[in-house]
């Protein structure tokens, strides 16, 4: 019997790959917009914005698709939406059975009202502390540094300077076409000086290139996205496959490849849940973990990206632990606590759902 949606809320999840400011509730969004004064809102009906942030993000351009994040960004100016807007996300991703997530977002984003960078982040821990508090879900979070911009050291320090308060990594997100990982090469060396860890955004909407200077150049420890990777592994017509060296690279040394089907296919980097690479990804065992990118922009949850998944492949239940021990073997907790996790929480849970009558 497949896992259904139902059966996969309840499986104990990890997520890795999710962006704040992508999550927000619709009515959260409305009531936000309201309270702060923002005109620009397509429409304040919650349903219909909901269905508008689809319909938009669904433009196959991954610059279309940052379009829409002006209106998420534009209602998390103060100390009050942003620590909401983080408590609804952890208690969001708690009833969808996600015990791990690291949430990432772009602080310099957030201080148009005057917040300083520091505020920005002590207002998103506060909210990620109050949502878990009571529930079975722990939050990481991590700084993220606009690639278009000039900012990463700085975003990188914050990260760095809040390492012991909740913040457990670094990340550059944002159009990839024209704005390669090394021009920030300046933050990731700084970071790797650190002993921190980060993962950049990359071969999502560009190539080879910057998925290898992602790894080659700047170290990151896992990939956002990293689809583009098959594009060095030829299939021949018997079905046989031959990895490039990057592409073999990447897999004897385990590095971790944050997957987003529904987005990737909002932003083009992939025709169709059944043609998406993570099927081949997965057969040939590199480290594929799934996630949601941005839950109301593809109007999606983990389980329901695991659920296209099933549909899709027709992956198990032992497929679906497998990809959450990737996730969680993958995390930016110390080695003791993923362990931790892996038999006390996810091993346990999946046996749990996969035996009972
Ligand atoms: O999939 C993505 N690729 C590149 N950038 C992204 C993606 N999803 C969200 N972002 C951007 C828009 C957000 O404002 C920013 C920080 O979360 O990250
Ligand atoms: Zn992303």
């Amino acid at each position: 019997m497949s896992p259904t949606l139902d059966e996969i809320r309840r499986a104990p999840k990890v997520l890795l790959h999710d962006h704040l400011d992508g999550g927000l509730r619709a009515e959260t969004i409305v009531e936000l917009a309201r309270e702060s004064g923002y005109e620009r809102l397509p429409t304040r009906d919650p349903d219909d914005l909901r269905q508008w942030f689809e319909e938009a993000s669904d433009s196959g351009s991954l610059e279309r698709y940052l379009e829409t994040f002006a209106h998420t960004v534009g209602v998390m100016q103060t100390r009050e939406s942003l620590a909401r807007v983080a408590a609804e996300c952890a208690e969001d991703l708690a009833a969808d059975g996600v015990v791990y997530a690291e949430v990432r977002f772009a602080p310099e984003q957030h201080t148009s009202m005057g917040l300083s960078l520091d505020q920005v982040v002590e207002a998103v821990l506060e909210g990620f502390e109050r949502g878990s508090r009571g529930r079975e879900i722990r939050v990481g979070t991590l700084l993220t540094a606009m690639r278009h911009q000039a900012r990463s050291r700085e975003i990188a320090e914050l990260a760095v300077r809040y390492r012991d308060g909740g913040v457990v990594g670094f990340d550059i997100a944002g159009a990839e076409a024209g704005y390669p990982p090394t021009r920030h090469l300046d933050a990731f060396e700084y970071l790797q000086r650190e002993n921190a860890h980060f993962t950049i955004h990359a071969g999502e909407a560009f190539g080879l290139p910057s998925i290898w200077q992602a790894i080659q150049w700047c170290g990151a420890d896992r990939l956002g996205h990293g689809v583009r990777i098959i594009d060095d592994i030829s299939v021949s017509g018997d079905g046989g496959t031959k990895l490039g060296r990057l592409a073999a690279y990447v897999r004897d040394k385990r590095i971790p490849l944050e997957m987003c089907p529904t987005s990737n296919l909002q932003t083009g980097a992939a025709a169709s849940i059944a043609e998406h690479p993570i099927g081949l990804l997965r057969r040939l065992h590199f480290r594929v973990t799934v996630n949601t990118d941005n839950r109301l922009m593809s109007s999606t949850s983990l389980s329901l990206e695991f659920a296209k998944l099933v549909e899709a492949f027709g992956y198990d239940w032992d497929d679906l632990q497998w990809f959450t021990v990737n996730a969680m073997k993958s995390a930016f907790l110390p080695f003791d606590e993923r362990l931790a996790l892996i038999n006390g929480v996810i091993k346990p849970g999946f046996a749990q759902i996969k035996w009972q009558p």
